[in-house]
C-alpha cells in the first residue's frame, strides 16, 4: 500500500467576472493520479497555473475534489470522521514558499515551532523545551535561537524554523510548496540538502512541487509533470525525464540548458 495514493481527481473553480459574479466552473485538475510510497520524494513540476498547488491544498485536506479520491496510509481523507481525520493530519505538514507569511511575526522561535506540539501533544514544559531544542538542532539551528522573532532570521533561517514546525509532530509525508524558491541559491542548496537529510534520518516522504527541475531532480525519487491540469508525464528518475518525447517536458528541460548554457545535464 502506497503512503499517498491520489485516484483519478478532478476539480474546479468557479470562475467569477464582472458581470456575472457566479460565473462558469474553471477545470485546474483533471483525472489527476499519483502515488508516494513511505520515505520517498515526489517532484511536482510544472509550468504556472498547471495546478500544482492546487493539488497540494487536495492533499493537505485544504479543498475538497470535486471528483476522485485522496487515500492517505489507506483511508479516504474526505470520505473518514472527524477523529480519523485529525489523527491523519498530523502526519501531513505543509511548507510554504513565502516563509515570511507563514509565521506570526508576533511569535517567536519557541512558539512557532512549538505550535503542532501544543495542539497535538501534552508535554511537561520541560520536555517542550527539550523537544524544541532538538527540533531547532534538526534544522541547523541553535537552541539559543528560541526567543528569536521572524526579523531576526534571515529568510533561510526563517525557512529552517518553518521546516522544524513541519517536523515537530514526525509526519509521514510532508508538502513541500516552492519551499526553496525564494531563497538564494547558496541557501536553496542548504535547505535541499536539509531535507535531504531529514528524509533519510526520520523515513519521511516529500510531495515537492516546484518549477526548478534541477531542485525537483536533486531531491527527488520519482517525477511528475502536468501541463493544464493534467499529469503528462510520469518518470521514475531523471534519465527518463531526458528522455521524454513531451514538446513541454523538453521546454522544461531546454529552459536549464539556457541558463547553464555549459551544461549539458542537469545535474
Ligand atoms: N482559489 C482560487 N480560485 C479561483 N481560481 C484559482 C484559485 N486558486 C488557483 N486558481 C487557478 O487555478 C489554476 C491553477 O493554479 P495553481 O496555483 O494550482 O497552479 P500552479 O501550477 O501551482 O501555478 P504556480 O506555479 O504559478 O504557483 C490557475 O489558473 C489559477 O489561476
Amino acid at each position: 500500500m502506497s503512503l499517498l495514493q491520489v485516484n483519478n481527481v478532478t476539480h474546479s473553480y468557479g470562475a467569477t467576472n464582472r458581470f456575472w459574479r457566479a460565473g462558469r466552473q474553471k477545470t485546474v485538475l483533471s483525472d489527476v493520479s499519483l502515488s508516494i510510497e513511505q520515505g520517498q520524494c515526489l517532484g511536482l513540476l510544472g509550468t504556472s497555473g498547471a495546478g500544482k498547488s492546487t493539488l497540494g491544498k487536495v492533499i493537505l485536506g485544504l479543498e475538497k475534489p470535486l471528483k476522485g479520491q485522496i487515500l492517505f496510509q489507506g483511508v479516504d481523507l474526505y470520505e473518514t470522521n472527524p477523529s480519523t481525520r485529525r489523527r491523519l493530519r498530523r502526519d501531513l505538514q505543509a511548507v510554504f514558499q513565502d516563509c515570511y507569511s507563514s509565521v506570526n511575526p508576533r511569535m517567536n522561535a519557541e512558539q512557532i515551532i512549538g505550535e503542532p506540539l501544543r495542539n497535538y501533544e501534552r508535554l511537561s514544559p520541560n520536555e517542550h523545551r527539550r523537544s524544541i531544542s532538538m527540533l531547532l538542532e534538526s534544522v541547523g539551528l541553535s537552541p539559543e535561537d528560541r526567543g528569536k522573532y521572524p526579523h531576526q532570521f534571515s529568510g533561510g533561517q526563517l525557512q529552517r524554523i518553518n521546516i522544524a514546525r513541519a517536523i515537530a509532530l514526525k509526519p509521514k509525508l510532508i508538502v513541500l510548496d516552492e519551499a526553496v524558491s525564494s531563497l538564494d541559491m547558496v541557501n536553496q542548496t542548504h535547505v535541499l540538502h536539509l531535507l535531504d537529510e531529514l528524509k533519510t534520518s526520520f523515513g519521511l516522504s516529500y510531495l515537492f512541487i516546484t518549477h526548478d527541475v534541477k531542485a525537483a531532480c536533486s531531491l527527488s525519487n520519482s517525477l511528475v509533470v502536468m501541463e493544464k491540469g493534467e499529469v503528462i508525464e510520469s518518470c521514475e528518475d531523471q534519465s527518463q525525464l531526458i528522455a521524454s518525447s513531451h514538446p513541454t517536458v523538453k521546454k522544461l528541460l531546454e529552459s536549464i540548458l539556457s541558463e547553464h548554457p555549459r551544461s549539458r545535464s542537469i545535474n
